[in-house]
């Protein structure tokens, strides 16, 4: 069976379990539930923090797992990125006191409060910048009104908790995060096919099917302005002057490609979702 981790709770833990939902595994129902195993699907799930997951597969315990990529390459472990998926963004950014700061270079010598040591260590290492990290476990933007930091370097989402503590952005961004596969490197079976279907689960919410019927003589321009995954499906029509056209198109270009193809002369233009795919 193949062994996963899952995040137990936080910012990531609900998208990720309605994501292998929709990838068809059966999770936990009681969410103090520590492991389940879904052996239709040949899976084990592990609920673990997601600080932890890294160590946990890097360590070769667990054969794959779901957390940032911000948390992975703080941990240090040997895990590695197999593919994004698509949640769970943010932002790593540094934040001091409205005009105390301005570049990388005031960080020198300066006390910097965070929850990720490991990456804001190397980020700052690979800048030639040495700074004090003082390690807290959460609630950093705190850290500069009271006094035990100068600056913190966080998780930026909206960006509201810096400026309810009166903190501004500054600097170079150290890192854009998302919620990421990762694996030990090691080949497992299953492994591929849990990608393939989280895959399918992306393409779902990212793309649509349109279908839209065009005079053969606009075929060309119609199929420039969506080309599709591949190469769109051209089918006839009892009309032979007309073909009707299938294709898969980003949900967030929908109505600017429905709005073009209607100018070119398209007309039966339809949107329809996608519930899975394996592309
Ligand atoms: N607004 C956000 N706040 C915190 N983490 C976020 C946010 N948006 C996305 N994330 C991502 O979620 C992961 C952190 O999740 P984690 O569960 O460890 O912390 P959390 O959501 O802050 O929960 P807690 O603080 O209760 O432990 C990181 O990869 C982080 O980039
Ligand atoms: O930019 P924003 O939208 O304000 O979100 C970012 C904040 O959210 C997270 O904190 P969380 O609520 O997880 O508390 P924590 O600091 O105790 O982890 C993160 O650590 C930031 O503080
Ligand atoms: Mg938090």
């Amino acid at each position: 069976m193949l062994r996963i981790a899952v995040p137990n709770k936080g910012s990531l833990a609900e998208t990720a379990a309605q994501m292998l939902w929709e990838a068809g595994y059966t999770g936990r129902r009681d969410p103090r539930d520590l492991h389940t195993a879904d052996p239709r699907n040949g899976v084990e799930f592990f609920y673990l923090r997601p600080r932890d997951i890294a160590t946990y597969v890097g360590s070769g315990a667990l054969d794959v797992g779901i957390t940032g990529r911000d948390l992975l390459l703080d941990s240090g472990s040997d895990a590695a990125e197999i593919a994004p998926l698509g949640f769970g963004d943010s932002t790593f950014r540094f934040a001091g006191p409205a005009g105390g700061f301005t570049e990388l270079a005031d960080l020198e010598g300066v006390r910097v409060a965070t929850s990720y040591p490991g990456l804001v260590g190397a980020f700052l290492a690979g800048h030639g910048v040495t700074a004090k990290l003082v390690k807290l476990d959460g609630a950093v933007e705190s850290a500069v009104r009271l006094g035990v930091a100068d600056a913190v370097a966080d998780v930026v989402s909206t960006g509201s908790t810096l400026r309810k503590a009166g903190l501004e952005i500054f600097g170079p961004v150290i890192l854009d995060s998302e919620a990421v596969l990762i694996g030990s490197g090691v080949d497992k079976p299953g492994a591929a096919t849990l990608l393939r279907r989280l895959q399918g689960v992306l393409v779902a919410r990212q793309y649509v099917l349109l279908d839209y019927d065009v005079p053969v003589e606009y075929l060309e321009r119609a199929t420039a302005a969506a080309p599709g995954f591949e190469s769109p499906t051209v089918s006839p029509l009892h009309d032979p002057e007309w073909v009707a056209v299938r294709v898969m198109i980003p949900r967030v270009d929908m109505n600017h490609v429905m709005d073009e193809l209607y100018e070119l002369g398209a007309r039966a233009i339809l949107v329809s979702a996608i519930h899975a795919a394996r592309l």
